[in-house]
């Protein structure tokens, strides 16, 4: 675990943010926010409200999923296409690579490379359109339980970031990108990267989660104690990726393609990777095997026929307009066309 007392992200605290006499509190938690995503492209968050409990039972439970046989998870996997976006899509079903810092050519490499991860996507129980999928309730008992409750928790904390940022902001309205993310529509991720032989990880014959920008607005990240999620600075754009060490009791955030588009460039899409975690995880001796890496990504989503465009706070002589309309769906199907077109396969969602 990585040290709270020197983090390669800011830390911002949301433990006021709550507080119904914090007006002062939550202008200087939505400036840290802005602030830190700004200098950094992404903060960690504390105190962010999912009781460190619930987050290991989240944890165990779907250390208990991922380890059931793959008949198993069978009975749960993913329909073809992206109409109904559940369920779980087995080892290297998926490619998220949408981004290079070297080129389209690199891309396309890097986007060849096998994604040695699984994945389990859930959504709100409140979605007859988009039903969730799930095992007998014998074969994992507490899953469906333990999973809708942090799904449930989570909701708070992606609510308390939209709310943060608008205020971080100076939008005429602070609660625009709230009151815009109707809550049914968030979205998990429940993700694991297995052990495997370091040596396919060092040699680049595999991977774990390509170089992409997410399509969603913003999700929080909780991860396990393994590491190897990585980000790039996006106003360096540098390419240089630093790691997001995992530090217990924090979430990190993505910020993702739309809000580029809303404040006009102002806060940016963080270009994310999950790549071999660092050494002591990578083990020494005859095995070398990396560790099993979870990560729980919980996203807010849109209404597909949201508009996105400049918000006219982001927007004057001396910051002309970068960006046309565009609906959420067409960030997404352009997205997956773009990358359907270079890969030929599934892709990932967020
Ligand atoms: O597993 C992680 O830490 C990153 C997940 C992620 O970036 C995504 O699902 O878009
Ligand atoms: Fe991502």
């Amino acid at each position: 675990m990585g040290s709270i007392d020197q983090p390669p992200f800011p830390i911002v605290d949301f433990a006021k943010w709550h507080d119904p006499q914090g007006k002062d509190d939550r202008l200087s938690i939505a400036k840290s926010l802005v602030d830190g995503c700004r200098s950094h492209g992404s903060v960690y968050v504390i105190n962010h409200g999912v009781s460190q409990e619930l987050v290991s039972k989240a944890f165990d439970m779907s250390s208990r999923f991922y380890h059931l046989s793959d008949a198993v998870k069978e009975q749960v996997a993913h329909p073809p296409g992206m109409e109904i976006h559940r369920g779980w899509t087995k080892l290297g079903g998926e490619n998220a690579s949408n981004y290079s810092f070297d080129g389209l050519e690199k891309l396309k490499q890097s986007a060849a490379v096998p994604e040695k991860r699984e994945c389990l996507d859930v959504g709100s129980d409140e979605r007859p359109d988009m039903p969730n999928m799930w095992l007998p309730e014998q074969t994992l008992p507490g899953f469906r339980e333990t999973i809708m409750d942090f799904h449930q928790e989570a909701r708070g904390v992606v609510t308390a970031v939209l709310g943060a940022l608008g205020l971080g902001i100076g939008l005429r309205d602070p609660d625009y990108f709230t009151n815009l993310h109707p809550p049914i529509r968030n979205h998990l991720r429940v993700l694991y990267s297995p052990p495997i032989p370091a040596a396919e990880l060092e040699s680049g014959a595999a991977k774990r989660m390509g170089t992409h920008t997410d399509f969603s607005p913003l999700a929080v990240i909780f991860q396990d104690d393994c590491g190897g999620l990585q980000m790039a600075n996006p106003y360096k754009n540098d390419g240089v990726f630093t790691d997001v060490t995992p530090i217990e009791s924090t979430c990190v955030l993505t910020l993702g393609q739309p809000f580029e588009r809303w404040t006009n460039g102002f806060l940016k899409a963080v270009p994310h990777r999950v790549a071999i975690p660092p050494r002591a995880d990578r083990f020494d001796g005859a095995e070398r095997m990396t560790r099993g890496r979870l990560s729980l990504a919980y996203f807010a989503d849109l209404v597909p026929d949201t508009v996105i465009e400049p918000l006219p706070e982001c927007v004057d002589d001396g910051h002309p307009r970068l960006f046309d309309p565009v609906t959420i769906r067409e960030i997404f199907q352009n997205g997956y066309k773009m990358m359907e077109s270079r890969y030929g396969e599934k892709v990932s969602s967020s």
